[in-house]
């Protein structure tokens, strides 16, 4: 069975893929200041409720956009497993299905992202990750990333808020009552939400006009499901994207290092 981890900026999700499917996939907090031993920890106790044997995994895949976090990621495995572990990176993008044109000027989770997605629908399409960063990433029909675009991602805009202010919280992200907020609270709710609700539809029209063509939206990323149930522009949202992408380029370099 296959270990695939995304380090993500504000999480790490990883999962276990055996018999075309994912078996368990967990999420945790980023946090750079944690060694290898206590990632260590971590899996180990996530592996052991979730009954997965430790034997029965015999590779693993890599995607970071947190290069301090890799080295110990590379001895948790290593201690923990024993097994290779494949780390994305620009040298191995010429064997991918989409094109990369600008190998060492993209994250290497959307990367896996624009693969997920090329590889489940080979044809033009926008994918938005609603990370840490708010990432809009289109691929051609012929599976060329097009160009990308990065916004603050919603929680990364409440934060600045908050941090910036001397008034204003940190507020939960939900769907606010209506655009004339009457609380602090449902204010921000109303700027941050239906704003970036603007922004997204705004993105997406102006990527179709640029390219004169119809795209497939495909969101992904921690509030991708909040988001899209309000937004009728997104066409499908996929949780995992970024670990399908991680998969389908460890079986795709398995069977070529064979
Ligand atoms: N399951 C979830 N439900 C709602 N919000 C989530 C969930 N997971 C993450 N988030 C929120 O989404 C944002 C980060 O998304 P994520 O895709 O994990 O980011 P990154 O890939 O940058 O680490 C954070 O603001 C987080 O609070
Ligand atoms: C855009 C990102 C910050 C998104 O990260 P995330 O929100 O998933 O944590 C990440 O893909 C990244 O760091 N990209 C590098 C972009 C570049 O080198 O141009
Ligand atoms: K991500």
């Amino acid at each position: 069975m296959l270990l695939a981890i995304d380090i993500g900026n504000t999480n790490i999700v990883f999962g276990i893929y055996g018999q075309n499917k994912w078996r368990n996939v967990w999420r945790i907090q980023t946090d750079n200041k944690k060694t290898a031993d206590e990632y260590e920890v971590i899996f180990h106790s996530l592996f052991d409720s979730g009954k997965i044997c430790k034997t029965d995994i015999d590779r693993a895949v890599l995607s970071s956009v947190v290069p301090a976090m890799n080295r110990e990621f590379e001895a948790m495995i290593t201690n923990l497993f024993g097994i290779p572990i494949l780390i994305i990176n620009p040298e191995i993008y010429d064997h991918l299905p989409v094109k990369v044109l600008n190998p060492y000027q993209i994250g290497s989770d959307l990367v896996a992202n624009a693969t997920a997605a090329y590889s489940k629908l080979k044809r033009a399409c926008l994918i938005v990750d609603f990370g840490t960063a708010l990432t809009f990433t289109t691929l051609s029909d012929q599976g060329e990333i097009m160009g990308v675009a990065i916004a603050p991602g919603l929680q990364t805009a409440v934060r600045a808020l908050a941090g910036n202010t001397a008034q204003l919280p940190n507020v939960q992200l939900t769907v606010p009552p209506s655009v004339l907020g009457k609380n602090t609270v449902h204010a921000i709710q109303s700027g941050i939400f239906i704003g970036y609700s603007g922004l997204v539809d705004r993105m997406i029209e102006r990527t179709e006009q640029e390219l004169n063509q119809k795209l497939i939206i495909i969101a992904t990323g921690g509030l991708s499901g909040v988001f899209a149930k309000q937004s009728p522009k997104i066409d499908l949202v996929e949780e995992n994207l970024t670990l399908d992408g991680l998969q389908i380029i460890s079986h795709l370099m398995t069977k070529i290092a064979r």
